[in-house]
């Protein structure tokens, strides 16, 4: 039955959305009439709901407009008689497939339409941001993973995407909706509250640090350019047989890899790259670290320039010349050996009837030995700015099978 005054015993739970959809309106998550939240009743035993509803400024709410709905959406109280949030079919959904949520946010926070954007498939990752923690399960060097699924005219069309999003990605407490905001529950109100700010300022902080070049999108996944966490991480590399390579080259996915239907390439250990000569350090990924001197120490190299590629901002035809150059299969009669400072890519060797695509990353220095066939693109980022080291002079002489089809057995 339906009760017209508010109930004692739920004010405080009431009160409670009345605050945060006020704080939610200051911090700009639910501006222009966008954004809600809902909160499962905190009486001992009852599994009712309460929801914000539609048509109230959102920093004016008071408890009598709290409207609160029993499991299977009854009214329970509504005592102004106001439509609940049109968020309702997606909020029971998240309720229902999610059975540790007691609280939900919905917020419009313009982090998110950005974000939307810059991630353009179907996940928002990130790694190594300290934030990550503050997601329930998750440590700041794993990678958070969230869904994005596409926005629609209507809540209850997005109510069953939503829905699948929440059983596919159980450790993700957030659906994204491109061009539109976020879902964002926790197994309380103030979970899903400190849910809602960490993922907002990752958001913030992958936006800003991938627009900045302060941090870079690898394999889909937004990391800092900083050291913490990756100095460990080794260069991926995969094995392509040739015959899986086309004439236009490997080609690849978000991934690195060209994935041919049915037939996953093999990622390589990495003592492969013993076997092909390829050393490597991993460094800070900064012009001025210190570990980059005791290497030009150690390895003797004299001289230094800088190489950098961006597909979004130089001439198309002057960025695919230099792609054309770099991924014509060659080699040198000196070590090649380059230090990312910003963007990514690929060096593809040729040894033994096969192709090992080497992933470059932002402080990667990698050196490719004298005479092997080799070739580098850029990954789906389409820019890289790295360190050409030398011992002697600057130089970059490329000696391609078809210049020099003499040698092109040597190191294979
Ligand atoms: C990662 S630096 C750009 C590629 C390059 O300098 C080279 O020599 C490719 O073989």
């Amino acid at each position: 039955m339906q009760r017209r005054r508010s109930s004692i015993e739920n004010e405080p739970d009431k009160q409670r959305i009345c605050d945060l959809m006020e704080s939610f309106h200051n911090l700009g998550w639910c501006s222009g009439s966008g954004g809600g939240c809902s909160t499962r009743s905190s009486l001992t035993g009852s599994r009712n709901i309460l929801v914000a509803p539609s048509g109230v400024q959102k920093e004016m709410m008071s408890v009598d407009d709290i409207i609160i709905l029993d499991s299977t959406s009854n009214v329970i109280e509504n005592c102004n008689d106001l439509k609940p949030s049109a968020c309702l079919s997606i909020f029971n959904e998240i309720y229902l497939n999610s059975p540790s949520c007691s609280a939900i946010i919905h917020s419009h926070s313009s982090v998110f339409v950005k974000l939307t954007n810059l991630f353009l498939g179907a996940e928002f990752k990130c790694q190594y941001f300290e934030m990550i923690k503050g997601v329930n399960g998750h440590e700041n060097d794993e990678v958070l993973v969230i869904p994005i699924i596409d926005n629609t005219r209507t809540e209850e069309e997005l109510a069953s995407s939503v829905a699948a999003c929440v059983k596919i990605y159980p450790r993700s407490p957030a659906v994204l909706v491109r061009n539109h905001g976020i879902y964002v529950w926790g197994k309380s109100w103030s979970n899903a509250k400190v849910h809602a700010e960490c993922i907002d300022y990752l958001a913030t902080v992958c936006l800003d640090m991938e627009r900045t070049g302060l941090a870079t999108i690898e394999g889909g996944v937004c990391k800092p350019n900083s050291e913490f966490g990756r100095k460990n991480e080794k260069p991926r590399v995969w094995r392509v047989p040739e015959v899986m390579v086309e004439p236009g080259g490997i080609g690849y996915t978000e991934d690195g890899v060209n994935v041919i239907p049915g037939r996953p390439l093999k990622f390589e250990d990495e003592s492969i790259l013993e076997k092909l000569g390829v050393t490597y350090d991993r460094l800070s990924g900064r012009e001025d670290d210190q570990k980059l001197d005791d290497i030009k120490v150690r390895d003797e190299y004299k001289n230094f320039d800088i190489v950098e590629l961006d597909g979004g901002k130089m001439e198309k035809d002057k960025y695919e010349g230099f792609m054309t150059k770099f991924f014509e299969t060659h080699y040198h009669e000196d070590d090649e050996v380059r230090y990312i400072l910003s963007g990514g890519g690929y060096f593809d060797c040729r040894y033994e009837s096969a192709w090992y695509r080497i992933q470059v990353k932002v402080g990667d220095c990698i050196c490719i030995p004298e005479f092997l066939w080799h070739r580098f693109v850029c990954d789906t980022g389409r820019k890289v700015r790295a360190m050409r080291l030398f011992k002697d002079a600057p130089k970059w002489e490329a000696l391609t099978d078809v210049d020099q089809p003499e040698r092109k057995e040597r190191k294979e």
